[in-house]
């Protein structure tokens, strides 16, 4: 049931510990070898990769989102070879490849506009090059309006969507536990903030036409996200989407706080990261993306 994110950067041989997210690191393709094998001996199933560039030249347009010589496409490739059991899903976004830090594409006009139909052609692009570099799954995390039918339609032309799952974060939430996530990946928005395009934590209904949105135009998987203070949400999902997997995210400041918690003597670290899990089983969840992956391979003794 679990997912475990990690984060690729530009630089091939870099391990870099990230101080906000304790036990995670960046790392570089070379070292990805190293790295998961051990996992993936002990039974990792499947990873979702995320860029961090750090090198690139960022644009408006998000243009090193799918530079064939990128960290993510570098990576999928990489571990296909290395790994042809691993499932390798590639969350797809722009704001860690644009000069401004925001997921989508913006009206030129300095009005502050965004674009959503093409913000979700060019996210639909950067879809179809990860699934052409290999990738079992893309995951877009943007949220512009229409982009889980614009990846779908794309992958279609190209003959991917039968080869390729699309996983969409239908429902999520623009929340405060992103924090450690926007300093690992460097993709904190340089102005404003992400209200205009992600959910607000009161918008119980809006989370529920996201989802049926996203079931109508395609989604093979739909996810919640963060997930312990939105169980509600995720046991709605599991009643609107019953024929789909249902995935959440235990979000970077999720688990720095269980992390937090546990070194402060709250609680016990294993027994609170089982007990978030099962509470997100117990409300729909077939998948969970955890930062604790490693850990639960290990305490589950696959
Ligand atoms: N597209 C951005 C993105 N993709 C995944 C996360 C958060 C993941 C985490 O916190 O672990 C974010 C952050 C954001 O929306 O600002
Ligand atoms: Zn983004
Ligand atoms: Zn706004």
């Amino acid at each position: 049931m679990f997912m475990y994110p990690i984060f690729i950067t530009d630089d091939a041989d870099a391990h870099v510990e990230i101080p906000s997210l304790p036990g995670q690191a960046r790392w570089g393709v070379n070292r990805l070898e190293g790295f998961l094998g051990p996992l993936v001996a002990k039974g990792l199933q499947s990873v979702i990769l995320f860029g961090v560039p750090l090198k690139c030249n960022k644009d408006a347009r998000g243009s090193p989102a799918d530079d064939p010589e990128g960290p993510v496409i570098s990576a999928i490739r990489r571990l296909r070879t290395l790994f042809p059991a691993l499932y390798i899903a590639a969350d797809v976004c722009l704001c860690e490849y644009t000069s401004h830090g925001h997921c989508g594409l913006f009206r030129p006009d300095a009005s502050g506009t965004l674009l959503p139909e093409e913000s979700a052609a060019r996210i639909a692009d950067v879809a179809l090059a990860y699934a052409a570099a290999g990738a079992h799954c893309v995951a877009p995390s943007d949220m512009m309006d229409g982009r889980i039918y614009a990846i779908k339609r794309r992958l279609m032309d190209a003959g991917y969507a039968n080869r390729c799952t699309l996983m969409s974060y239908s429902a999520k939430f623009a929340s405060a536990l992103y924090g450690p996530f926007r300093d690992a990946a460097g993709s904190a928005p340089a102005f404003g903030d992400r209200k205009c395009y992600q959910l607000p934590p009161q918008g119980k209904g809006l989370a529920r036409r996201a989802i049926k949105r996203d079931v109508a135009e395609g989604a093979d998987i739909i996810m919640v996200k963060p997930a312990l203070p939105y169980l509600d949400i995720i046991q709605d999902a599991a009643e609107l989407a019953p024929d789909l997997p249902l995935a959440c995210y235990q979000v970077s400041g999720e688990y720095a706080m269980i992390v937090a918690g546990a070194r402060a003597g709250v609680y016990d670290l294993k027994t609170m990261a089982f007990e978030t899990s099962e509470s997100f089983a117990r409300a729909g969840c077939t998948l969970i993306l955890s930062y604790f992956t490693p850990q639960f391979l290990d305490w589950l003794e696959v």
